[in-house]
């Protein structure tokens, strides 16, 4: 079984959180998500958060603690995801590969369709918001 090692990014401002909505192909199709991807060969998801945030969405984001490490078991791959609270520095957050975006608040946050190992994320994010 194939293994993947992700780090997300969950920026929160104005006591919401920006989440991004997965293309219409591929596994995870139209499934919401944090913004992020897989990590390289020998890099620590503090760096790889980085450079995702700065290819995927060109803005420059830094890392403020690391969130919570999620391991789940998709029907083709098992997933590890470490999803870091970060802080944006400058960028517009400028979708190429997602098809939406938004920023939620805790009230609908548990309402997006969110890719199913994000669920544990999305709860640790609820206890930050007011
Ligand atoms: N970036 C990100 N990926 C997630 C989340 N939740 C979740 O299940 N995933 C899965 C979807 C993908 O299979 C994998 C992330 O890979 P990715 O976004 O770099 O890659 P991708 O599938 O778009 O494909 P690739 O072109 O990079 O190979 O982790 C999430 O919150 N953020």
């Amino acid at each position: 079984m194939k293994h993947i090692e992700v780090a997300a990014a969950v920026l929160l401002e104005d006591n919401a959180v920006f989440a991004a909505q997965r293309g219409h192909s591929g596994p995870l199709a139209g499934r919401w998500e944090f913004p992020g991807g897989k990590l390289e060969e020998g890099e620590d998801g503090t760096v790889a958060i980085v450079r995702e945030i700065e290819e995927e969405l060109k803005t420059q984001i830094e890392v403020v603690r690391h969130l919570i490490t999620v391991e789940h078991q998709y029907p083709t791959f098992f997933l590890t995801m470490h999803a870091y609270l970060c802080r944006r520095i400058y960028g517009d957050l400028e979708l190429s590969e997602h098809i939406a975006s938004c920023w939620i608040g805790k009230d609908d946050l548990l309402t997006l369709d969110w890719a199913e190992a994000d669920i544990p994320v999305a709860r640790e994010v609820e206890k930050l918001l007011r």
